[in-house]
């Protein structure tokens, strides 16, 4: 039938690319398009000369009854469109599997790779270099070796290079982000190729074929040909993100990189001398991302909406204020943490007394953070970007942990409990959330192209300030339990003295029935908040207001679910109300999708 091989599209290849589509749109950004449309050229470019090639030299033919009729250069429309739809399958596969995944943390160079990793490295081009040589020769030896060595002498060299040049990095990546969009795709071809060779769709001509069937119709340079053509793809887009990593890792070597950056950039990205990079930067963000994924999953998915260098700055951020919060929290005695308190005041005295000056004077806040902070804590705070943040909110944040320390002394006579009544409760929530909220903010505000006007920044700021009130009250519903175990009690005291209860009574009995409709009461102030500010939100640039939407979202659900106290039970190991993965992932494309 004349249109067998477009069947082949309707049937097989058009839904498996409207599948994906469908579940990949509200996550597509205008990079993710830009670099397949960019791919599918590069692949298109390449494939129609080597296939005119093979069709004018008969290695392969079209039943003329099995196509419609129009080619370019001798390749049937139906053909040309394959090129563009596999492509597009297997980058959107790759784009789906790489969104959780920060590429700065996985930025490396040679001294950075274990040997294991150089060797795999080498031994990657030493095959390739192979299998150059193999099918050259069986190309130059014609007869039935000839598509294969045609298919080897293509693609191999693109793959070297790109091998080459990002062979590190893509041993770094988490192995499902690179293998699985080569495996899947390959297969479900491998399937469709068996199907329609099976049909007479398309055959291969017996004079230049090895007649190695790997598998019912499906002959060995067919299913070579689809794992080659799948690799160079996710290659392509591994480069691709590998260069925009460089590109978003290091502001000092890229001031200005914008976030839908020119090839020419690109190229420049890629082509930085790798011993060049600043590992100890990205060292810190991997300890950023490690510290994000470990202790926050609302935000830990929310990071990965947001692009480029926002996303890097807004882990670093998370990372900073948790280390802040954990030093002060986990300190043995008052004494030691508002030492802590001190330092790090002390830690933002320097960095903002320097801001702006020479990068030896950076030296010298990273000399006092060495000195006076463990190790493990030192990257969090010589990689917040100061220069992007006022420096107001981060001073009150420290306010807020210095709260936090009045609860010192429970258990003893020295029992205190500073939130009296709904105006410390919200005085509480301001420093610890909205100075976050704030400061997120100013980063959103520095990194989007869209610029805002003074007016639409300041109503951006209260409703930020409004939602951090809403999100704390959620976290300390959620931590009631854990919260009555250190000795404190957020809940306000005159809550408490109008059911018959003391803070005293909720450390020595947290699971009591009366607390559960505190919990309610303090849900409810949470939700007032949270819908004073929520409409505000639409006004935030296109660009960032999914992802804003999304980490709040993700975080007012862990609300939702106590509300419908299922939480309440399903808790995780430290006795938190948790959301279900599924659950988490739904609310994140819900809201991207309506954004
Ligand atoms: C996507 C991404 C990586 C975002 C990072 C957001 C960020 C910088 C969070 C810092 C969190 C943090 C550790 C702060 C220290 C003080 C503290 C503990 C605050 C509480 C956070 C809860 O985190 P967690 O549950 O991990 O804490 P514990 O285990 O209980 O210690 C808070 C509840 C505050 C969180 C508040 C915000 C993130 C502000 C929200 C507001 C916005 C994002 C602005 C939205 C914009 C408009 C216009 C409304």
């Amino acid at each position: 039938m004349a249109y067998d091989y477009a069947l082949v599209h309707l049937k097989y290849t058009i839904p498996f690319a409207g599948l994906l589509t469908l579940i990949l749109r509200p996550l597509l950004t205008k990079l993710d398009l830009y670099k397949t449309a960019t791919l599918i050229l590069v692949a298109f470019c390449a494939t129609l000369p080597w296939d005119s090639y093979l069709i004018r030299h008969g290695v392969w033919s079209y039943p003329p009854d099995a196509i419609a009729g129009p080619r370019l250069f001798g390749v049937p429309a139906e053909e040309l469109f394959f090129f563009v739809i596999q492509t597009y399958i297997t980058s959107m596969l790759y784009i789906l599997l790489n969104k959780p995944v920060l590429h700065a943390q996985f930025i490396t160079n040679r001294d950075d790779s274990s040997s294991t990793s150089r060797r795999l490295r080498t031994l990657g081009q030493v095959f390739l270099v192979g299998c150059i040589a193999v099918g050259a020769a069986l190309v130059k030896k014609g007869g039935e070796g000839t598509y294969l060595g045609l298919i080897l002498v293509w693609a191999c060299p693109f793959t070297l290079l790109t091998w080459s040049l990002s062979g590190y990095f893509i041993i770094k990546l988490p192995l499902a982000c690179v293998a699985t969009p080569i495996i899947v795709p390959t297969v479900y071809l491998w399937i469709v190729d068996e199907l329609a060779l099976g049909r007479g769709t398309w055959a291969i001509e017996s004079g230049t074929k090895l007649g190695w069937r790997i598998w019912g119709s499906l002959e060995l340079e067919e299913a070579v040909f689809f794992l080659v053509t799948n690799t160079l793809i996710v290659f392509g887009m591994v480069a691709f993100d590998r260069g925009l990593a460089v590109l978003y890792t290091f502001p000092e070597r890229f001031p200005n990189a914008p976030q839908t950056p020119s090839p020419g950039f690109l190229f420049k990205a890629l082509f930085t001398d790798p011993a060049k990079y600043d590992m100890v930067r990205v060292k810190g963000i991997r300890e950023a991302v490690v510290t994000l994924r470990r202790k926050s999953r609302s935000f830990y998915l929310a990071s990965s909406v947001f692009p480029g260098r926002l996303r890097i700055d807004l882990v670093l951020l998370y990372s900073f204020c948790r280390v802040a919060d954990d030093l002060v929290d986990e300190s043995r005695t008052e004494s030691e943490a508002l030492e802590w308190i001190n330092k790090l005041s002390n830690y933002l005295d320097l960095a903002y007394g320097f801001e702006g000056q020479s990068p030896s004077s950076r030296r010298y806040v990273d000399a006092y953070v060495e000195r006076n902070f463990p190790k493990a804590t030192q990257s969090a705070l010589e990689l917040l970007p100061t220069n992007l943040l006022p420096k107001g909110p981060l001073y009150e944040l420290l306010e807020g942990f210095k709260m936090d320390l009045s609860f010192a002394g429970t258990g003893s006579n020295g029992v205190q409990f500073p939130i009296k009544d709904e105006t410390d409760l919200e005085t509480y929530a301001h420093r610890v959330a909205s100075t976050v909220g704030e400061l997120c903010l100013w980063l959103v505000f520095h990194h989007c192209d869209t610029k805002l006007s003074e007016d639409k920044k300041s109503s951006l700021i209260l409703a930020a300030q409004t939602m951090g009130h809403a999100l704390q009250y959620v976290n300390i519903a959620r931590d009631i339990l854990v919260d009555a175990e250190m000795g404190r009690v957020y809940l306000p005291v005159n809550w408490l003295k109008a059911e018959n209860l003391t803070p005293q009574d909720i450390v020595r009995n947290p699971k009591q029935p009366k607390v559960e409709y505190l919990r309610q009461r303090l849900l409810d102030r949470a939700f007032k908040e949270y819908d004073r500010s929520r409409d505000t939100m639409n006004i935030l640039p296109s660009e960032v207001r999914g992802p804003l939407i999304v980490a709040v979202e993700s975080y007012m659900e862990i609300g939702r679910v106590l509300r419908e106290k299922t939480g309440v039970h399903s808790k995780s190991r430290k006795g938190r109300a948790t959301v279900p993965r599924s659950r988490r992932l739904w609310v994140a494309w819900k809201n991207l999708s309506a954004a």
